[in-house]
């Protein structure tokens, strides 16, 4: 799979704070592409870097394989802040707005409004919309030039729970049309349900990068129990190199396993040490505590 995005080393200092050092990342074509971290930790400064509107202080991008340039920028739709809609004219007449500014043909805008699905409020007033109507028609007129990528900061930031299952929806169509999507959320349940693909930046630095699947497979929880008392189930597995982590938790062994070893794996030492256990299961981590990690990971350096 080719990417759309290339990022090499890529810094911004702003006085005192450097929002961003030395990321590299890349976006695969096709991948919705989640841009995960706290506030603060320079996500919106790398997306206004790749749209052109930050100047980075260090570091390149490429977009599409070449140099960035207005016509790789036709290629791009962006949604950084809510555009300002004019409240009493109708969702078409917005856009008509907007596709004149970006010199789009009109012939474009019912297809756009289907896709967002608001082709059948497309002559109700603006200001009558819902929140996740508003903004689905915000990012109508980020797809108006039928962009083959879609870039949003936040999209689901200020939304009502039903405006953000809409936005959610709507973006897993929009990917599902082939375009590329990167997005910024601060929402960890946002990428994990969203995303095929992150990166989690803490404090402008790139903490961990890959499919979402892949990131979420590692590092999985075991619990063992049985073959020998919990005590010396926990000393055995200490002394086991693929194990990253254990302890007694709630009548089992809670064991964390160093990325890349298996449970068949632990089975097979236990049994080497002599051990036939009674029970072992895995439960895969939940994004949120592996984000969790990964921040602690950092503030202990
Ligand atoms: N124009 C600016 N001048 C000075 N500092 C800035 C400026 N823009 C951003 N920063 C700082 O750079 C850092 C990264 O900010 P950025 O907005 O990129 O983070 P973010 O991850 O998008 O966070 P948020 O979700 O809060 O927008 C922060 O410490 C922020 O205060």
């Amino acid at each position: 799979m080719a990417n759309v995005l290339d990022i090499q080393g890529l810094s911004k200092r702003y006085k005192s704070v450097q929002a961003l050092d030395q990321l590299s990342i890349s976006v695969p074509e096709g991948s919705i592409y989640g841009l995960l971290g706290p506030n603060g930790s320079g996500k919106t400064t790398t997306l206004g870097i790749v749209l052109d509107v930050i100047n980075p202080t260090a570091g390149t991008f490429r977009w599409f394989g070449e140099a960035p340039s207005k016509s790789t920028k036709r290629r791009i739709g962006a949604l950084l802040e809510t555009p300002n809609f004019y409240p009493y004219l109708n969702g078409f007449q917005n856009l008509r707005i907007t596709a004149d500014i970006k010199q789009v043909p009109h012939a474009q805008i019912q297809h756009v409004l289907e896709t967002v699905g608001l082709a059948h409020r497309q002559h109700n007033d603006f200001k009558g919309y819902s929140l996740g109507m508003k903004q689905r028609l915000a990012i109508g007129a980020a797809l108006l030039g039928d962009p083959e990528v879609l870039v949003l900061d936040e999209p689901t930031n200020g939304l009502d729970p039903e405006g953000i299952a809409e936005v959610r929806e709507l973006i897993l169509n929009v990917a599902q049309q082939g375009k590329t999507i990167l997005l910024a959320s601060h929402l960890l349940d946002e990428v994990e349900k969203v995303c095929t693909h992150m990166a989690v930046l803490r404090a402008g630095k790139l903490k961990v990068e890959g499919p979402v699947q892949s990131i979420m497979a590692t590092n999985d929880l075991v619990f063992i129990n049985g073959g020998a008392s919990l005590e010396q189930l926990v000393q055995i597995a200490q002394g086991l190199p693929l194990v990253a982590e254990a302890r007694v938790l709630q009548q089992q062994v809670q064991l964390t396993l160093q990325q890349g070893a298996s449970s068949s794996d632990l089975n097979r030492a236990f049994f080497e040490a002599g051990i036939a256990l009674g029970q072992l299961n895995v439960r895969k981590k939940s994004l949120e505590s592996q984000f969790m990690e990964i921040i602690k990971a950092d503030t202990a350096v």
